[in-house]
């Protein structure tokens, strides 16, 4: 049992992907940091979320691959081995063992606290151990809270009785249930609803609205049709009265828009209606602060603290739940907290200065990573009226040589918002199969305000998808 009195630099709550690479930032630049998890290093990415939500949806996505190219069609005669992919899915997770990450973070210089934090006042962390045993630890510099998010239970009379699964266990599910019914139907209950429909089980997806919201409705509709063409149910824009168990599993009774209430069931329920930033139990009340949401500035600096020595990122500072922007902000407080350690930085750092993580506010990219994929960056036209841009949005399907050679009967999307003052790209989605590699053309592009008369001289190589580029800017005017 460890007992223990500590003073270092840098205390970062939370070793998922964005409290390490806080970590590695300060360790870096020579600060003394200390890593406190109470769970596995590594976080919910690699072990519950992209890591495993990945891998069990690329076999069935290279299966459909060959399956919709001609000749090879012919080759591709068997169904998924829901087996093999659940075992490749646990060689992905490492099998629950961070291990490989712990000794990253030996490596990276950084000391490892097993155990749960809680802030004990200014500078303050407290920490009950792993181990039974207890350290209080001051930070000379910052404290930073990385310590992710928790999934949001709906009020569905009886759900909260019921022992369902959330994106944990049906990520690192040992077996493939008979039938699965899915509720939300965000980007969680997308890909999970696919994944699940394609290593065999019958899948019913409820959502009360449409599905993948926040995306542009033509992008929509091709998830749609391809989840239907896997077999899944949707029963979207719908009302959810009751949920409750019986012998054959899991009911939620609908009551559709003007429509009779009808039951689905599964043999498992999957709830997936969103998460909220895991700040609970971590002392911010005492602080004076919001335990529901934090104000944070470009750098992760929490606002309304005195001395400016509380940072949060990733999940846990309520921006986009992404890994990579929650990494990115984490590189930018790590950088941030050893700037201002060295006097280098003082205030708010400047946009797009390495401090700052301002694409946040105008850039973040993501990917639905269903069959066919959607991959979004920057500003859709409707949020760019909202900010009171005169926009010029361009859309058309993708339907160029790369395309048609790349999948038999290919439909894709594609969407080009312009900012018509400054003549740049400010937004690009991408529908379609295997578009999530055309993405980071698009965010450079809306990163790096290229104008539009000079993204005409970026010549996609023919044949391929990202020539859909060239016919968007043609569309355009060009
Ligand atoms: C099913 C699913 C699939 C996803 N797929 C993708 C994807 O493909 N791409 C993508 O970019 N994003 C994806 N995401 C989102 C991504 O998982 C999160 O944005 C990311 O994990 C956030 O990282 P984080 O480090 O902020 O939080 P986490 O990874 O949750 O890490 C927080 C860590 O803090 C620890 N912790 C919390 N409180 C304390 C405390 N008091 N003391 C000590 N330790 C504590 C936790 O144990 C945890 O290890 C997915 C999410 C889900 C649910
Ligand atoms: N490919 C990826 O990058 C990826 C994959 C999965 C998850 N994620 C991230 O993880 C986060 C969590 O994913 P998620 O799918 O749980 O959240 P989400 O916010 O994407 O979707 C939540 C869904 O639940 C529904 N919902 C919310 N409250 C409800 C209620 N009371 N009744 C019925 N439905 C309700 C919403 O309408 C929405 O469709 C997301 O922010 C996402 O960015 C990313």
């Amino acid at each position: 049992m460890t007992e223990q009195t500590l003073t270092v630099d840098v205390v970062v709550i939370g070793a998922g992907a964005v409290g390490e690479n806080v970590a590695e930032r300060t360790a870096r630049a020579g600060l003394e940091t200390l890593l406190v998890e109470r769970d596995l290093v590594g976080g919910e990415c690699s072990y519950w979320a992209c890591m495993p939500s990945k891998a069990l949806l690329r076999s069935g996505a290279a299966l459909q691959a060959a399956r919709s190219v001609q000749g090879a069609r012919q080759a591709v005669t068997g169904q998924l081995d829901a087996a093999a992919v659940l075992r490749r899915r646990d060689g992905f997770t490492s099998h629950w063992d961070d291990a490989g990450q712990v000794r990253w973070v030996h490596d990276a210089g950084i000391r490892l606290l097993r155990g749960t934090a809680r802030l004990a006042g200014v500078r303050q962390v407290s920490v009950a151990g792993a181990d039974g045993g207890h350290s209080s630890i001051e930070a000379r510099c910052a404290v930073v809270l990385a310590t992710g998010s928790t999934p949001t239970v709906p009020p569905v009379d009886g759900l909260d009785a019921l022992d369902f699964w959330g994106t944990r266990e049906a990520t690192a599910a040992a077996e493939v249930p008979q039938s699965l019914l899915v509720l939300g139907g965000g980007v969680s209950g997308t890909e999970l609803a696919q994944a699940y429909a394609r290593l065999g089980a019958r899948v019913t997806l409820v959502a009360r609205r449409d599905l993948l919201g926040r995306y542009p409705e033509p992008a929509r509709r091709l998830v749609e049709k391809g989840l239907r063409a896997d077999g899944v149910d949707l029963r979207l824009n719908t009302a959810i009265r009751t949920a409750g168990r019986d012998a054959d599993g899991y009911r939620l009774e609908l009551a559709p828009d003007g429509g009779a209430p009808e039951q689905v069931g599964g043999a498992r329920l999957l709830v997936a209606t969103g998460r909220k930033p895991a700040l609970a139990g971590l002392g911010l009340e005492e602080l004076g602060l919001e335990p529901e949401r934090l104000r944070v500035d470009p750098s992760g600096q929490v606002r309304g603290v005195d001395g400016g020595w509380l940072y949060a990122a990733g999940d846990a500072a309520g921006k986009a739940q992404l890994t990579h922007q929650g990494k990115y902000q984490g590189r930018a407080a790590g950088d941030a907290i050893a700037a201002r350690a060295a006097g280098e930085l003082d205030g708010e750092p400047a946009a797009w200065s390495p401090w700052a993580a301002t694409a946040d506010e105008a850039a973040v990219p993501s990917v639905v990573f269903s069959d066919p994929e959607v991959a979004m960056v920057g500003l859709t036209a409707d949020m760019a009226r909202e900010r009171g841009l005169d926009v010029c949005t361009t859309e058309l399907p993708i339907s160029v040589a790369g395309s048609s050679l790349h999948a038999d009967g290919y439909a894709g999307w594609a969407q080009m918002v312009v900012d018509e003052d400054r003549r740049v790209v400010v937004g690009m989605t991408f529908a379609g199969p295997d578009v999530a590699e055309l993405l980071h053309a698009a965010t450079i592009a809306v990163v790096g305000q290229v104008p539009v008369d000079r993204l005409w001289h970026a010549v996609p190589s023919y044949p391929t998808i990202s020539e859909v580029w060239l016919r968007l800017l043609e569309k355009y005017g060009l």
